[in-house]
């Protein structure tokens, strides 16, 4: 059996390694020999003498040093290749496209890397302790083969039948663990549906109760039914390890004086040492099941790291400010859809053709699921189309320049998500921001100092002001507005439309904006209307510039 969490504990160990496997085996043999010295002694009290007291001091010490070294550097190991793994993970995270990383979920991927994390880390001393363990046991055996061949034979063949029989049963235990798991994610989806809808289950009884019964009473219900069956087995193959034991104290009691003329002496001496390696062979036992978790949660994460190396984006040439003076992008018979997990087309926009100049304002129009969001998700680079084109001074946008076009852009997109530092925003200037939130009036309510926002317990409309500031200060060419005026009051809505936009307009930024405030069409220079992913309405300027 190969087990994964070796090869990864080692993964980081780099000069160590050897140190530690080395520390590993003398932390056994120590024990091993510890043994054999109080076994000596035990059977013929002339060999209490300085010799053996000081190999037994020396013995004790050795063990200490080594497992100290061995667990402490193979924790420190795993905890390094863990925290690698965490930054692998993230990097290749912001390097797949936006909709694999929507087809995983958030809660995937959280409970994902935090969970096997943990158990990956809390395995680690188990296997240390577990292959000092069977360093010791090996000791042990030979020291039995050293006495009597046949004794040896009898443990050989007996645990051999245990592992056998005893590994059979595991493939139960794994079959188990694995359903487990995927009534575990069903948990966890149903647990993020709970938090995110915290409000309406607080607000309605009834589905609250729907919800913590139907949902998550059953759900607990079915694992708990998996985790006993797995634990009746895991319990089941420990006691049959123990069974085997004792088979082989009976086979050497009342067996080996029929098969091999061993004297008593030497029976006791391999009793004692069979008694003695019993907690070895326990802990090794109670150690496998964790083991396997732990190879499992291994498993778990290559699966996820496998999942983002399919949704990486291809390579980016590196970022040259490629489209920094553009004035034109267009789209050329562009087309996009969604696809479910049999690989069906969904809902799709296109194919739309149109151009936009920089220093205009573009308004895209529609009804409720009309496409907007999803024709602004390619327009931006965030989705890349499944035929057409982006082009940009009517050159192709290729995808391995996707990341320079996406520079271009600034967004405040209906699920927009305010951080708590200007990431991205080197040698800001406080009063610079602090000025912003003057004039969009939230200085009332949050300041700007070194480097954070004081507060971000803002109301919808309020977070909306901050997102905008965020866009404005990134002071991108284009600026892409999705829904920003939803929440604001009459007057801010007047400001956004007639002050914010115009002035954007002024400093040659092209400025994207869906609304639904028909109020204000007029400020756009272009309005394109979409109805079930198709452009409808396609009217001035961006009319005009259509080739
Ligand atoms: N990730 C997704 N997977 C599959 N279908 C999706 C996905 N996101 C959106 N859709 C579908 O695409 C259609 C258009 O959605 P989109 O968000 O672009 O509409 P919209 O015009 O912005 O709507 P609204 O005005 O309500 O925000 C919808 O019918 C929606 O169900």
């Amino acid at each position: 059996m190969k087990v994964k969490l070796i090869s990864f504990v080692f993964s980081e160990t780099g000069f160590r390694r050897n140190r530690i496997i080395l520390t590993m085996m003398l932390a056994g043999i120590t024990n091993g020999m510890v043994m054999l010295i109080i076994n000596d002694v035990s059977k013929d009290f002339n060999e209490i003498n300085l010799r053996n007291i000081l190999l037994f001091a020396l013995c004790i010490g050795a063990f200490v040093f080594c497992r100290k070294y061995s667990e402490y550097h193979a924790q420190s190991g795993v905890q390094q290749a863990i925290s690698n793994k965490h930054l692998t993970l993230i990097d290749k995270l912001r390097k797949s496209e936006l909709v694999h990383y929507e087809k995983i979920g958030k809660m995937s991927i959280i409970t994902n890397i935090t969970d096997n994390s943990q158990i990956i880390y809390e395995s680690t001393r188990l296997m240390v302790h577990s292959m000092t363990a069977s360093i010791m046991l090996l000791f042990s055996f030979g020291y039995i083969a050293y006495l009597s061949l046949a004794a040896f034979a009898m443990c050989v063949v007996i645990l051999g039948i245990g592992i056998v029989i005893y590994k059979h049963g595991q493939k139960d235990i794994i079959r188990l663990y694995h359903e487990f798991q995927e009534k575990d994610q069903l948990f966890f989806e149903s647990l993020n549906h709970f938090l995110d809808g915290f409000k309406e289950i607080k607000i309605n009884l009834k589905r609250s109760d729907d919800i913590y019964q139907n949902e998550f009473s059953r759900n607990i219900d079915d694992s708990l039914v998996l985790k006993f069956q797995s634990e009746k087995k895991v319990v089941s193959n420990m006691v049959f390890g123990q069974t085997m034991f004792f088979l082989l104290m009976a086979g050497i009691v009342f067996l080996l004086p029929q098969i091999d003329d061993v004297e008593s002496e030497t029976m006791m001496s391999i009793t004692a040492i069979v008694l003695f390696i019993s907690g070895a062979i326990g802990l090794l036992i109670e150690s496998i099941p964790m083991i396997i978790k732990a190879d499992m949660a291994l498993d778990n994460l290559v699966h996820l790291e496998t999942k983002l190396d399919e949704s990486k984006e291809p390579d980016q040439h590196a970022c040259s400010e490629l489209y920094k003076d553009f004035k034109e992008l267009s789209l050329d018979e562009l087309h996009y859809d969604y696809v479910n997990a049999q690989g069906q087309a969904m809902f799709g926009i296109g194919p739309m053709h149109f151009a936009l100049k920089r220093g205009e304002i573009t308004f895209i129009v529609g009804g409720n699921g009309s496409g907007k969001t999803t024709l602004l998700k390619n327009l931006t680079g965030l989705y890349s189309p499944k035929s057409g084109h982006i082009k940009v001074d009517n050159k192709i946008v290729e995808v391995s320049n996707y990341n320079d076009f996406r520079s271009l852009f600034s967004i405040v997109l209906t699920d927009f998500h305010l951080f708590d530092k200007l990431y991205g925003l080197d040698h800001l200037d406080d009063n610079k921001v602090n000025e912003l939130l003057k004039k969009l009036q939230v200085d009332h309510k949050t300041r700007f100092e070194n480097g954070r926002f004081t507060n971000l317990d803002l109301s919808t409309g309020q977070r909306k002001r901050i997102a905008l500031i965020v866009a404005l200060l990134e002071d991108k060419p284009v600026v892409v507005f999705d829904e920003v005026a939803a929440d604001q009051d009459p007057e801010f809505r007047d400001f956004y439309y007639h002050d914010i936009l115009p002035e954007l307009k002024k400093a040659n930024k092209m400025v994207l904006v869906v609304s639904h405030d028909d109020r204000y069409f007029d400020v756009a220079d272009t309005l394109i209307k979409l109805e079930y992913g198709k452009i409808v309405k396609l009217e001035g300027n961006g009319d005009k510039q259509h080739d």
